[in-house]
């Protein structure tokens, strides 16, 4: 079997949402699908009324196919200290039109004040290594470990885009989504993540740079989070570009010209067009801006995010025992 499904971005790209069914009767909810995590949990019927601010529920009681799975508990923090925690149900859970039965469906009893405050968001999918899911006593499985199974290729592909819907597709690789061909690099998912080593990057129409360093590939994360001297490098080439401490990052004049910015992997050259760069004005004026690359805070890895994903077409290829990356252009 394969599948697809959309990806519908929030204002700025910020994040992308796509609808999932979960439950009989389906119970549509729209969800962040995040490659630098692994539980699928949603908003429910069990969520405190004023911890829910438009979002959609899950609510098992009106599922047929709903079983709690009993004492099992869950809570998950994310890197950008965002937070949730919950009980577990089990149910049917389809994308595109690929259902997997007996899904661990996590139900939040406590959110974040960030989530609270994302109206659109109803939860989050998983699609990190299920050696990270928090679900204890026992872990559970991401749907796409779940799906692995049926889908002809265990394979699924992101093709995220500017300021537009993209797709997420499972156990095909579209040929009319890339152009070219796809470079494969080796995947160390002994951490749980998509982690790949990056082999330098260039700025503008300056000489490719050579430098070693790893990152994950987190369709969850919006920015491009990278070593500090590869962004000092970056913002060297853009005038009026600063810190501002109190934004937390590289501001610029919102008419500033940003140039492209190129991330070598393996044979490929991801070249991320100056424009993805502005990530949005952070005065009403729209005068100053905030960059979409940005420090990786030497948290020992860089984050590769939307601002860099939705400039390839990318591969997350789960071959057992040889979990790879394949990044086109498009
Ligand atoms: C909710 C959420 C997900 C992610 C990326 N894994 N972040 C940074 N925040």
């Amino acid at each position: 079997s394969s599948g697809s499904a959309q990806a519908n971005p929030e204002q700025h790209d910020i994040q992308y949402l796509t609808p999932i069914q979960i439950g009989t009767p389906p119970q549509t909810v729209n969800v962040d699908f995040d490659s630098g995590s692994s539980d699928l949990w949603v908003f429910s019927s069990e969520t405190p009324a004023d911890s829910i601010k438009g979002q959609a529920v899950y609510d098992p009681k009106k599922s047929k196919t709903a079983e709690e799975v009993k004492g099992a508990s869950w809570e998950i923090t994310y890197g950008d200290k965002s937070s949730s925690s919950g009980v577990v149900y089990r149910d049917a859970v389809t994308v595109g039109n690929i259902t997997v039965k007996g899904q661990a469906v996590e139900a939040a009893t406590t959110v974040s004040a960030q989530f609270t405050r994302d109206a659109n968001n109803d939860g989050l999918f998983g699609l990190a290594f299920s050696a990270l899911n928090t679900v204890h006593p026992k872990q559970e499985l991401t749907w796409f470990d779940h799906a692995a199974k049926e889908l002809d290729h265990p394979v699924w592909t992101a093709d995220l885009k500017y300021h537009k819907a993209g797709t997420y597709d499972f156990g095909v690789i579209n040929k009319s989504k890339y152009a070219g061909k796809i470079s494969y690099i080796d995947v160390d998912s002994s951490n749980g993540f998509w982690m790949f080593n990056m082999s330098g990057y260039s700025v503008g129409n300056s000489t490719f740079k050579p430098a070693q360093f790893q990152g994950i590939a987190d369709t969850g994360t919006t920015l491009a989070l990278l070593p500090a001297q590869v962004v000092k490098d970056y913002y060297k080439a853009v005038s009026g570009a600063k810190i501002d401490y109190f934004q937390g990052g590289y501001v610029f004049p919102c008419n500033a010209k940003l140039p492209n910015f190129v991330l070598g992997v393996g044979q490929a050259k991801v070249s991320i067009p100056g424009k993805y760069v502005n990530y949005a004005p952070i005065d009403v004026a729209g005068k100053t801006c905030f960059g979409g690359i940005q420090s990786d805070d030497d948290v020992g890895f860089s984050i590769i995010g939307d601002v860099a994903l939705k400039a390839a077409f990318v591969v997350f290829d789960a071959t057992a025992g040889k979990p790879r990356l394949g990044w086109a252009s498009k």
